[in-house]
């Protein structure tokens, strides 16, 4: 798969303080790349020097294999992005507002129609935006970007202030994406569980750094799994095992083990029983995300 972006060593300083320092970053063709940091990580700088909005200190930007520097025009043109809230007069309706930037991006009608059709507007294509919910806003924003049908879509935040019901619709327009009609998407997010459901690649950022690059799965991988097994007396259960080497930690209400094989697991379970201590459950857990996310991010030390 080639490189649709590709930065390097992309740092931006505001001041002494920089706000993204020595940023590699990858998102191949056909990628749904999620970024992924809390607020003020420096998602949102990020995006904009990817989109040429604002300077780097140091570093380059390379999209569809060009210098952002040198071939700007071109790369603008195959690039649909909707950083921050959407831009759209609210004195004019949704079809009205994707008028102009059917001018700006000189295309066909037929765009306008069928990127209103997407997003699910055309209904309401004659009503005034500043009439619109916070999704139909939102939805309007990512028909502005789709207009002209890009091979590159950039979203700061898609689902931000949206409702779970929103936030669905949303993430399934975007999944569609890369299948439908071939586009990368690189969308930016602070909430893990968004991106976990979206993405197929992710880049995790805190304080301006890239912690991790790769692939879900990679990431996934990254977590090991834990056995949970819930007996009748599990403070009983965990001194028990304790005495027999075992170095089991209470957890809510089970016994939670790290590094357990298939035989180990079996042991443990015939000694529990021969002790008199019923087992009631025995379960594999693997290490979600949000544990990966805070133990990368230096916030969690135990579990
Ligand atoms: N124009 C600016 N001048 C000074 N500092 C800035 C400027 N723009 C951003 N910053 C700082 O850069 C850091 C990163 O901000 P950025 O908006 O990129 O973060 P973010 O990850 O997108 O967060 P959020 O999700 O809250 O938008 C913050 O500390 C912010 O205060």
């Amino acid at each position: 798969m080639s490189e649709v972006i590709s930065t390097s060593k992309l740092s931006k300083r505001y001041g002494s303080t920089y706000s993204v320092q020595d940023m590699n970053l990858t998102v191949r063709e056909g990628d749904i790349y999620g970024f992924l940091g809390p607020n003020g990580a420096g998602k949102s700088t990020t995006l904009k020097m990817i989109l040429g909005l604002a300077k780097p200190t140091e570093g380059k930007v390379k999209v569809f294999g060009k210098d952002f520097a040198e071939e700007r025009r071109q790369i603008l043109d195959q690039t649909g992005s909707l950083i921050e809230s959407p831009s759209y007069y609210g004195h004019l309706t949704g079809l009205e507002n994707m008028r102009v930037v059917q001018r700006l991006r000189r295309v066909p009608d037929n765009n306008v129609t069928e990127a209103l059709k997407i997003v699910r507007l055309d209904k309401h294509k004659d009503k005034k935006a500043g009439q619109y919910s916070l999704g139909m806003k939102q939805r309007l924003g990512i028909a502005m970007a789709l207009v002209s049908w890009p091979k590159l879509l950039v979203l700061d935040e898609p689902t931000n202030g949206l409702d779970p019901a929103g936030i669905g619709e949303i993430r399934e327009l975007i999944k569609s994406l890369p299948e439908r009609f071939g586009m990368t998407v690189l969308l930016s997010s602070h909430l893990l569980a968004e991106i976990e459901q979206i993405a197929t690649s992710v880049g995790i950022i805190h304080q301006g750094k890239l912690l991790f690059q790769g692939s879900m799965e990679e990431l996934q991988r990254r977590s090991y799994p834990m056995i949970m097994i819930k007996t009748a007396d599990n403070s009983r259960a965990q001194r028990f095992l304790a005495a027999e080497g075992y170095s089991p930690q209470l957890f809510e209400d089970r016994i939670a083990f790290a590094g357990l094989g298939d035989e180990e697991a079996a042991a443990v379970n015939r000694r529990l029983v021969a002790a008199n201590i019923d087992v009631l459950r025995i379960e594999e857990h693997k290490k979600n995300l949000e544990h990966i996310f805070l133990e990368l991010t230096g916030k969690e030390r135990s579990l």
